[in-house]
């Protein structure tokens, strides 16, 4: 097993177990067994209300909760209240037509009118996946990096939806451009430096105190030390204080403007606003599968729809089959499906016949000019483009999934 010469080492170590699982959310994995957790002392609080009520015990702010869920009758969706993941989602939300209503925005509870039993709380995002843990949330939508730094891996913790198509970035170490790490270009090489020993270890900054030792002791790095800080970590290495950062990038801009280097195997974890639930709520609490359902099924058949433009289109032809080959001849004119076609009939000679056919097509955004183009090779005038609100699949397959996990 790796060593760590640390001050996490000692941490790690017992936890090696816990620490090297692969897989995000292994079921076996509880949140308590972990080295940010253990950074902070364990408050053991007494409930005066009640002298035979058991102690609560806070762990890296994480309440652990018992196994039935609060009795209540709304279900409860946490959104983050703030920052860069707040405005977007209120936006999907919208467009998914479950737009939010907030009286004024410090307010920090609000409705989704067309959901009656479901209250909105406006929450950090941090805060919504500890308060899902603590069932004092039964949804939230987070950025996935956050559900897994703070979520630990506990099992009841379960993606609803893990791809909402925004707040895309990814958690990566980065290194200085410069000094002895100019020729170092891979976390092997990283790891291979002899600078790293026990009396000098590695120095990472990171925000993320769980994932960041959890991934060095995985790719076997030994002698690494963490230090933490809330933001502006990439001032860390310029001012001595770490030899590299571990924070999330999008656009790469802050890495570069502070002189580091992303590396070839550095990166922790990919992420974009994902819906996470806690399986128990899911399992437990009365109704709350029907209204997982119907915001699952609308947030799916908006994001496919929010893909695709629906191309309409005049042509000459024959016969329905006739027009239906020259369209499959093109390789971007397939539809979802394949073409709708229907005749278009005319008055003539006092004769009602098809004098051409309408065609409807689904085409994706990216493809809208070339699908345009192949139409008017095979004869299609009058194209009409619009966009799509939803496209509703026969069977929801994230639906299927999240009934999987859940075991029904
Ligand atoms: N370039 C980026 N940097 C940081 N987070 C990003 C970036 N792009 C997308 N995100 C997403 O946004 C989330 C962070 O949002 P934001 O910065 O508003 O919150 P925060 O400052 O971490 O929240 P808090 O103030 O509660 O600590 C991340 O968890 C991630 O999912
Ligand atoms: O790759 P980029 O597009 O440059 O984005 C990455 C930066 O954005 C975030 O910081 P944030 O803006 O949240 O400020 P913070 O450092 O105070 O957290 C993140 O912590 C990085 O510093
Ligand atoms: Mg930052």
């Amino acid at each position: 097993m790796a060593a760590t010469a640390t001050s996490f080492q000692a941490l790690i170590q017992p936890y090696s177990n816990y620490l090297s699982s692969s897989s995000l959310f292994p079921s076996s994995t509880s949140c308590i067994a972990s080295p940010s957790s253990l950074l902070k002392p364990k408050i053991i609080c007494s409930s005066s209300s009640s002298s035979s009520a058991s102690p609560l015990t806070v762990v890296n702010g994480n309440v652990e909760r018992s196994s039935v869920v609060p009795d209540r009758k709304e279900i409860r969706l946490g959104l983050p209240s703030k920052g860069r993941m707040a405005s977007e989602t209120l936006d999907l939300l919208k467009d998914c037509q479950l737009s939010v209503r907030q009286v004024n925005p410090r307010q920090y509870v609000a409705e989704i009118p067309l959901l009656s039993n479901l209250e909105v709380w406006f929450q950090r995002q941090k805060d919504i996946v500890r308060k899902i843990l603590t069932g004092d949330l039964d949804l939230g939508i987070v950025g996935l990096d956050t559900v897994t730094e703070f979520g630990q891996g506990n099992d009841d913790l379960i993606l609803v939806h893990d791809a909402l198509d925004y707040g895309q970035c990814h958690l990566s170490i980065a290194i200085p451009k410069y000094g002895i790490f100019e020729n170092i270009n891979s976390l092997e090489e990283l790891a291979r430096m002899p600078q790293w020993t026990k009396e000098k270890p590695l120095r990472v900054a990171t925000g993320f105190t769980y994932l960041g030792p959890k991934f060095m002791e995985e790719k076997g790095l030994k002698h690494v030390t963490f230090s933490t800080a809330d933001g502006a970590l990439e001032a860390a290495p310029a001012m001595g204080i770490a030899d590299c950062i571990l924070d999330l990038v999008s656009s790469g801009t802050t890495l570069r403007e502070n002189n580091l280097k992303e590396i070839d195997g550095g990166v922790v974890l990919q992420s974009q606003a994902v819906l996470v639930a806690s399986r128990k709520s899911l399992i437990q609490r009365e109704g709350i599968l029907e209204t997982t359902h119907e915001i699952l099924e609308r947030l799916e058949a908006h994001l496919k729809a929010a893909g695709q433009f629906c191309v309409t289109a005049n042509m000459r032809g024959s016969s329905m089959e006739e027009v239906a080959e020259r369209i499959l001849s093109q390789p971007s004119l397939s539809g979802l499906q394949g073409p709708t076609i229907s005749p278009v009939f005319c008055k003539r000679d006092g004769k009602v016949s098809p004098d051409y056919y309408a065609i409807v097509i689904c085409v994706p955004k990216k493809a809208l000019y070339k699908s345009v183009q192949q139409l008017r090779a095979i004869g299609g005038s009058g194209v009409l483009v619009s966009p799509l609100t939803y496209i509703f699949d026969e069977e929801t397959p994230k639906w299927r999934d999240l009934l999987q996990k859940l075991g029904l």
